[in-house]
């Protein structure tokens, strides 16, 4: 399981850009007590920007989320998040969100602008740091934590202002269940196991097709088999009665042969008796 240990915020809200505040968190809980505008939502709302990338509601884009800069002489805030956590893989990691609220001074307008992040992984003594130039933070931040952007937003870190959520009318509160237990991922996973399903059923389909066409071919190549069988024994029976017929003939020849001596032994008799 993942864990946040500590959070540090400057120039957010009422904490001023020119010192960094850390709270860092004890386990298993960590109980927030202030008096009211102490910073306990200030707290609450860094950890849901730091981890989702969502600014409050009613932030003016987020223009009232950094530290206001009519407060001080400069025209300009730059803030920064800093959030220590370890990822579901026990790996500590150190995510810097900078963000800046400069003052037009002719309008009187403050506009927001989020500055790249940064995220640091420690292994023992090496740190790599990869920026959001590079990496879409907003999506890797709940995968490391192992937890979806939804739940973060909606459940773990759900801003006050938004905490009705759950008594709210039923096409938003259907909208928030279907983030929070990726509905739209599950009914895609649905729609491509029904398509996998049918591809299936046609492949089988096939399959068994050939099975006939192979148990067709199976009992023609029997009797096929069978038939060079008879063949083979006629073959057999053919050349045994050829070599019986051949040892009649040596027979035969050899009677001849007898017969032919005989009538010559009678006959040199008879020549001898004229
Ligand atoms: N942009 C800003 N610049 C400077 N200060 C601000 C800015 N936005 C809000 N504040 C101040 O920051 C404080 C907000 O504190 P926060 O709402 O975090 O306190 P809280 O402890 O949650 O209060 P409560 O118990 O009333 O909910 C308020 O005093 C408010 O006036």
């Amino acid at each position: 399981m993942a864990s946040i240990y500590k959070l540090s915020i400057s120039g957010i809200r009422s904490f001023s850009d020119e010192s960094q505040e850390t709270i860092q968190f004890g386990k298993p809980l960590t109980l927030i007590v202030g008096t009211n505008g102490s910073g306990k939502t200030t707290i609450i709302e860094c950890l849901r920007y730091a981890t989702t990338g969502e600014l409050p509601p009613g932030s003016k884009n987020g223009a009232s989320f950094i530290n206001d800069p009519n407060l001080h002489s400069s025209n300009e805030t730059k803030a920064q998040v800093k959030l220590a956590f370890q990822n579901v893989k026990k790996v500590n990691m150190i995510l810097s969100k900078s963000l800046m609220a400069t003052k037009n001074i002719r309008t009187k307008t403050i506009s927001f602008k989020s500055k790249e992040n940064q995220l640091m992984t420690i292994r023992g003594v090496e740190k790599e740091t990869i920026s959001s130039k590079v990496a879409d933070m907003e999506s890797e931040i709940p995968k490391l934590l192992g937890v979806s952007k939804a739940i973060l937003n909606y459940v773990i870190f759900c801003h006050q202002d938004d905490s009705l959520w759950p008594i709210s009318d039923s096409s938003t509160l259907k909208k928030k269940f279907d983030e929070i237990f990726d509905s739209v991922k599950f009914i895609k996973i649905l729609e491509n196991i029904k398509q996998i399903t049918k591809e299936l059923n046609v492949e089988i389909k096939l399959i068994n097709n050939n099975v006939v066409h192979l148990k067709n071919d199976r009992h023609r190549a029997h009797k096929k088999m069978s038939s060079i069988e008879d063949i083979n024994n006629q073959i057999n029976k053919f050349n045994k009665d050829v070599e019986d017929i051949s040892t009649r003939i040596t027979e035969t020849d050899k009677e001849l042969n007898k017969l032919y001596q005989s009538n010559q032994d009678f006959e040199r008799v008879i020549n001898v008796e004229q």
